[in-house]
């Protein structure tokens, strides 16, 4: 897979009339390619992430995703892409009112999926994250950790091009953050992008085929180099 999933081109985003919270980014993604973004607290990463997942547009510079130049698309294309996206957000944003099962079967029913094409993998899912017996709870009734997984299962199922997560493994204990990291690279190996915002050190180090993007104010430290180049993965201990 060599194909270019994302690229931005001197993108730069403020919110409102503050001053631009990501300035001048100029990198690629390449299709297949599992990538780190990381950054000091209130460097841009969710920033960076909404632009990804078309929560947020551009004020400036041209960004495409899967090929197509997207900064000025209109409202009514992006749904379209969404559907290519699995995100897990760092507040989850799960359906309240709908059980954990519901929650994982969306994508599946908005693909137009069959009742008979929905059960068998939303149960093996569940399983996997490790909530085979909370099927039917509602996120209320979840600890935190119980709704990330339940985020993580919704982002995978339906087998998205990009997944995109934001501090993934935030709420988890570090058995089950090795089992969602594997998840993902698993999803990586069967041709997903991937790309994590984490501060997780143990996680990257555990990922040795993975990219490192690094924000510092709103500014990629490599600008011009650090896909092509990638700087050398941290080692465990040392602060991101
Ligand atoms: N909706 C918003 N309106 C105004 N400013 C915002 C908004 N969202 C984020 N910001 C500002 O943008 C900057 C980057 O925030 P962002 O959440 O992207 O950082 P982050 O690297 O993800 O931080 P963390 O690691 O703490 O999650 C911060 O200064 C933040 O205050």
């Amino acid at each position: 897979m060599t194909g270019t999933i994302v690229e931005f081109d001197r993108v730069g985003l403020r919110y409102g009339t503050g001053a631009e919270v990501l300035r001048d980014l100029d990198f690629r993604l390449n299709e297949g390619g599992f990538y780190f973004l990381t950054g000091p607290s209130g460097a841009g990463k969710t920033s960076l992430l909404k632009l990804l997942y078309l929560a947020q547009r551009p004020t400036r510079g041209r960004m495409s995703l899967f090929g197509d130049e997207l900064s000025q698309a209109s409202r009514e294309a992006l749904p379209a892409y969404r559907r290519r996206i699995g995100v897990v957000f760092q507040d989850f944003r799960l359906v309240r009112h709908l059980s954990a099962f519901d929650n994982v079967a969306l994508p599946l029913r908005i693909s137009g999926r069959s009742e008979e094409e929905i059960e068998g993998p939303v149960r093996e899912m569940l399983a996997w994250v490790g909530l085979a017996d909370r099927a039917s709870a509602r996120p209320p009734t979840l600890s935190g950790g119980e709704q990330q997984r339940v985020a993580i299962a919704r982002a995978v199922i339906a087998h998205p091009d990009l997944i995109i997560a934001d501090e993934p493994t935030g709420n988890v204990d570090a058995a089950m953050a090795e089992r969602i990291l594997h998840l993902l690279t698993a999803m990586n190996r069967l041709g997903t992008t991937v790309i994590v915002a984490t501060h997780d050190v143990g996680l990257i180090a555990a990922t040795p085929g993975a990219q490192l993007i690094r924000l510092e104010k709103g500014v990629l430290v490599d600008p011009t180099g650090a896909l092509k180049h990638p700087p050398a993965m941290p080692r465990a201990g040392r602060p991101l």
